[in-house]
């Protein structure tokens, strides 16, 4: 298990970082390499997300050595998206068969996760978001058909995408942790229309079920001075509370969403008008 650390940034400091500082400090590669898992450990909101891809052999990790305490979940919820083929994911002894598009709630005080793929040649690819959490909730697999649709956008604005909820009160509780996958219709490209913030939450989208050949232009920062970042498939990017988020790719595309903060209200958000950004 590797752990790498970010700091996170603040809008002062992004006006002066060239493309490497910008990349270094909010976008996340690597996660889904051939047997192994891969952890980045936020300082934005405690924020820590990671990947795996078990090919030959299941992965295990559970270990707090990083984080100071016995167990990596011993204070901390966690939600494991399955993006690939399927899979299983047990936890201390309870197995869980994963989808494609299923998601797997962790519950505080998970001691041992394992992970593994049915077929190595066709993994299944993990991707997790973990946030400090304050009380024990069970743990609970979320299929695709429980999760909750939300119809957003338009085909002639090239932004119609299908958002589904799955770690959200209204579908599956948690403390702090919000997940869901938004998915775009087939021909638009435009995701999170009107471009948002929201101040009391911070947020991650990961980029999936990309052709290696295609990139996201995510655009990011404060609404009066944007940056982009260019993004790959399986990539995550860091959207703090001072930034909007809204992206285009140059093909088709998916991705997982994810937040905490201080409350789990989804539309607690203030949108920015587009003509406002600059
Ligand atoms: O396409 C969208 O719109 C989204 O998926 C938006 C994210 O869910 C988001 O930014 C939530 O705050
Ligand atoms: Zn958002």
């Amino acid at each position: 298990m590797t752990m790498k650390i970010l700091y996170g940034a603040a809008p002062e400091d992004v006006k002066g970082y060239d493309t490497e500082q910008l990349r270094n400090a909010f976008l996340i590669t690597g996660l889904f390499a051939a047997d192994a898992v891969n952890f980045t450990y936020t300082h934005v909101d405690r924020l820590l997300l990671g990947g795996a891809m078990p090919v030959t052999k299941s992965v295990t990790f559970g270990s707090g050595a990083e984080i100071g305490t016995p167990y990596l979940l011993s204070a901390r919820e966690m939600g494991i998206a399955n993006l690939g083929d399927t899979g299983t994911v047990s936890v201390d002894g309870q197995s869980f068969t994963l989808d494609n598009r299923d998601v797997l709630y962790l519950g505080r005080g998970a001691r041992t996760i394992a992970l593994a793929s049915l077929s190595g040649n066709s993994p299944a690819r993990f991707y997790m978001n973990s946030v400090p959490a304050g009380a024990d909730i069970p743990h609970r697999l979320i299929r695709k058909g429980d999760s909750k649709p939300v119809e957003l956008g338009d085909i002639s604005r090239s932004n119609k995408r299908r958002l589904a909820m799955y770690i959200h009160p209204e579908v599956a509780p948690s403390c702090l942790l919000l997940m869901g996958i938004t998915d775009l219709a087939e021909g638009s490209v435009w995701n999170t229309l009107p471009p948002h913030l929201h101040e009391r939450r911070m947020e991650a989208y990961c980029y999936f079920d990309m052709a290696a050949h295609d990139r996201i232009i995510h655009l990011m920062g404060r609404p009066e001075e944007t940056r982009h970042l260019v993004v790959a498939n399986g990539d995550a990017v860091l959207s703090p509370a001072w930034s909007i988020h809204m992206g285009a790719g140059t093909g088709p595309y998916a991705f997982v969403w994810g937040m905490t903060g201080e409350n789990q209200e989804y539309n607690d958000v203030a949108p920015v008008a587009v003509a406002e950004l600059k």
